[in-house]
């Protein structure tokens, strides 16, 4: 059984938010002052493991834990190895801020995570501080490695690029992708949540000027590679590492979505630039063991998958929901 939306596109893709907690506060993401959800609302563990299981058996290949900061979910690891073991996860991966990598890299591996996404947008520690509000850069370069040495062969960096803030790190970013033999991905930052702290119509910074300052460099071969996700890969003739865009508004690339994502509380949200969603919640509460009509209960949401978001660049907020709370 496959899922398929009303625009006759298949999703094979889950972005899993297990948290809407986190160790840092970076500009792009959240407020300085936030409210996180009171653990009572979190879906638990088990019930996360259910819904797995349920879009599994439902086509899904791919599942990318996310948040938040899924290292501060207390029982990060168990809920990993119950979904390493699930048959038919072709794809598992994870989206960190890193800084807790050293401490969980191994039994992550060992619970059967294979690919990493580490966020990292500056590698001058006093600006990686200023970025997110509270990290240290250290540690994030510290985790980097241990997962390294966990085993982790797939480990691709992501930044988002900010005019003024790190645009002029891109081509050290690139430097430093190559020499620990990992991938990046530059990110145009998109407009969720409202008083981040910064005009987002100042500090955008499309993907095809990035593309021209590291050109200026290296030179970027098209790929037609893909992981299911919406970076598109470039290779350089001289290095194992790719170059990634992601590319929201200068790119669009609704048309292939094969994605959606779940709330920490359980909402199938059906689009990440949109409102659209579904209560899965509710329906394991009201229905606890019926996965077959937890499994219809997701069919029938894909008639209200959106086409597309409708992101502008002018800094007006398009949806009100912080990255944090999206499974960004
Ligand atoms: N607009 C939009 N942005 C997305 C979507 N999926 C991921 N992103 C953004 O892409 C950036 C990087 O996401 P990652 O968590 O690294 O996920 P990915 O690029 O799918 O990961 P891979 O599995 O390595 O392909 C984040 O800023 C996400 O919010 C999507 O469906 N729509
Ligand atoms: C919300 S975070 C959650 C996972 C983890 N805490 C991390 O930072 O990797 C997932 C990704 O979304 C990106 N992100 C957050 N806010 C964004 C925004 N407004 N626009 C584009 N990407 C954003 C982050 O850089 C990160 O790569
Ligand atoms: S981008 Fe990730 S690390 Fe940064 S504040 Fe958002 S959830 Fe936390
Ligand atoms: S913005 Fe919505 S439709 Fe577009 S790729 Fe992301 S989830 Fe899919």
């Amino acid at each position: 059984m496959s899922l398929i939306d009303g625009f006759g596109r298949t999703v094979r893709y889950v972005r899993l938010s297990v948290t809407d907690r986190c160790d840092f506060r970076c500009v792009y993401c959240m407020a300085e002052e936030m409210t996180f959800l009171p653990r009572a609302r979190l879906l638990t563990l088990e019930e996360m493991a259910t819904l797995s299981r349920a879009f599994v058996e439902l086509g899904v290949e791919k599942i990318r834990l996310t948040g938040g900061e899924p290292l501060v979910r207390r029982g990060i690891e168990e809920l990993v190895a119950e979904l390493g073991a699930l048959p038919g996860l072709r794809d598992f991966g994870m989206t960190t801020n890193g800084a807790g990598l050293a401490k969980h890299a191994r039994a992550l591996y060992e619970g059967g995570l294979r690919r990493l996404n580490v966020s990292l947008d500056s590698l001058v520690p006093e600006r990686f501080r200023a970025l997110t509000r509270t990290g240290d850069l250290a540690s994030v370069i510290d985790g980097i490695r241990a997962a390294r040495a966990a085993g982790f062969e797939r480990i691709k960096l992501n930044a988002v690029i900010l005019k003024g803030r790190n645009d002029d790190e891109i081509l050290d970013l690139v430097d430093f992708a190559r020499k620990e033999r990992v991938d990046i991905s530059f990110i145009e930052e998109m407009p969720l949540g409202q008083n981040i702290g910064h005009d987002r119509a100042e500090t955008f910074c499309s993907s095809d000027e990035v593309r021209a300052m590291i050109e200026a460099r290296h030179a970027l071969l098209p790929t037609t590679e893909t992981t299911l996700g919406p970076s598109r890969y470039f290779r350089m003739p001289d290095s194992g590492s790719r170059i990634g865009f992601i590319s929201p508004h200068s790119h669009n690339f609704c048309a292939a979505c094969n994605r959606v994502r779940v709330t920490a509380e359980g909402r199938l949200l059906l689009c990440l630039g949109n409102e659209h969603s579904v209560d899965l919640r509710a329906v394991m509460r009201r229905h606890p063991g019926d996965l077959e009509r937890l499994k219809a209960a997701i069919v029938a949401a894909m008639q209200k998958k959106p086409e597309r978001h409708h992101f502008t660049t002018d800094g007006d907020v398009q949806v009100v929901r912080f990255m944090n709370m999206t499974g960004g």
